[in-house]
């Protein structure tokens, strides 16, 4: 044995060996590498088949980026209205090299409001920091102080004291320029899909509407005032067009009125209170016009219903469609205050199948001043003027996927100013 080492000491044998064992191990390192990296690209590989095997039936479109684009872009709640009959609970639209998963099924509701694989944040992130100017980085970091801050100061119990400070400063700052504020806020509210997607380069009215209204206040509180302003639109052209709910709804105003001394609009919420079924009209308005979407990023990959989301995609509630819902809204196209009597401000949630205000964490902080406002506005117009409808109530337009829809005609009354 010692023989044999000394030999191999000797000779270059042991080195050759060596150097052959180095090569070896060199090519082993190279090849391990190549065989990891193939197995990841592999695994993705299937990851993706998988989920793509295992994901809700979609709407790709035959163009290819685009999708369906085109018939989605035409008339998006009427395509998502469509769909949903044909492909079920839960479907993809594939727009843009966007894919969008559509949840129609309500027992998801909740896990849709409250998962953490679902954010809400990220989701407007793109929209808000761009039509808002907001620093990025500064948007998470402050969005739950913000949204604390305003849920506080239009908590139910103060509603009085700031609708009338807003109120004031409203008058204040609009009193001058009326006009060229309500065409900037037309042209702002009208291209906000377009505005928030665009280079502003490409859109620049709009862009010079929105820098300017946001001189005067937030963009989060116009495009909310906004769709207070069109419930309060389709509530009054409901209720002047049913007659029975005419009829019934004077009464109870013309009871509070013969309380109030000297004929007092200046309804206080107080007052509202005493006025059950005008908050059943609003927010049977509010429900048959309800927002196109309500949308969350997926954060973290989540099986629902069977079917295998994607983390970076969107998945979206149509509030406009789950207020058709019959399970939870029989006769659902019509208006209906009805069904909304005895129902409790807390029982207006997701449980109940009503999402015009969101859910979660995310729910609208603005809901009850929002609801209160429209009743006061839609008592303080039928209180003052005698109406007469001379057209049927529009059709809403299907075009908007955020806000409230718009009519797409106009809706003529004449009216007179009651005699006090
Ligand atoms: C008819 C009137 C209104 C409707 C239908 C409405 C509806 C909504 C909806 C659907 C959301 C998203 C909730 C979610 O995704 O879960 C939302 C969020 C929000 N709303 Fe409203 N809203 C209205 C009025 C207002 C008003 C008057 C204000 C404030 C003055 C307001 C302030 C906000 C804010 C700040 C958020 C964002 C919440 C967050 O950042 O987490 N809203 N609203």
């Amino acid at each position: 044995m010692r023989e044999m080492i000394a030999l191999f000491n000797q000779s270059d044998l042991w080195r050759e060996i060596c150097t052959f064992c180095l090569i070896l191990k060199d090519n082993y390192i190279k090849q391990l590498t190549v065989c990891v990296v193939l197995c990841t690209i592999f695994c993705i590989y299937l990851r993706r088949v998988k989920l793509k095997l295992n994901s809700p039936p979609c709407c790709r479109g035959w163009i290819p980026f685009l999708g369906c684009a085109l018939d989605f872009g035409k008339s998006p709640l009427t395509f998502i209205g469509q769909k949903k009959d044909e492909h079920g609970p839960l479907f993809s639209v594939y727009v843009a090299g966007q894919t969008l998963h559509i949840l129609t099924d309500q027992t998801m509701y909740q896990v849709f409001f409250e998962s953490p694989c679902l954010d809400f944040e990220l989701t407007v992130f793109d929209a808000i920091t761009k039509a808002g100017l907001i620093n990025k980085d500064k948007f998470i970091e402050r969005h739950s102080k913000l949204y604390h801050a305003v849920k506080g100061t239009l908590s139910p119990l103060r509603l009085d004291d700031v609708t009338g400070a807003i109120c004031g400063k409203f008058r204040k700052q609009f009193d001058q320029n009326y006009l060229q504020f309500i065409e900037q806020f037309e042209c702002f509210d009208e291209n906000f899909e377009l505005g928030v997607q665009l280079p502003s380069i490409f859109i620049r009215k709009w862009t010079q509407a929105r820098n300017s209204l946001l001189k005067r206040m937030s963009e989060k509180f116009f495009k909310s005032t906004h769709k207070d302003n069109m419930i309060v639109f389709w509530a009054i052209a409901r209720i002047l067009t049913d007659e029975r709910v005419k009829q019934k709804l004077y009464q109870e105003l013309n009871e509070l009125r013969s309380e109030k001394p000297n004929n007092d609009f200046d309804l206080s919420f107080e007052d509202l209170k005493q006025l059950p079924y005008l908050r059943c009209c609003v927010q049977e308005a509010l429900r048959l016009q309800s927002e196109g979407i309500v949308g969350r990023k997926i954060v973290k990959d989540i099986n629902l219903l069977g079917y295998d989301l994607q983390k970076g995609d969107l998945l979206v509630l149509c509030p406009y469609w789950a207020h058709r819902n019959e399970q939870f809204f029989p006769d659902p196209e019509a208006f209906k205050p009805e069904r909304w009597e005895g129902v409790s401000f807390a029982r207006m949630s997701y449980r109940q199948g009503f999402i015009a205000f969101g859910g979660g964490r995310s729910q609208c902080p603005g809901r009850y001043f929002a609801h209160s406002v429209m009743q006061k506005f839609v008592a303080s117009f039928l209180l003052q003027f005698h109406c007469t409808p001379h057209t049927p109530v529009p059709a809403a337009s299907m075009m908007h996927l955020v806000g409230v829809q718009h009519p797409t005609s106009d809706f003529i009354v004449s009216c007179s100013k009651r005699n006090l």
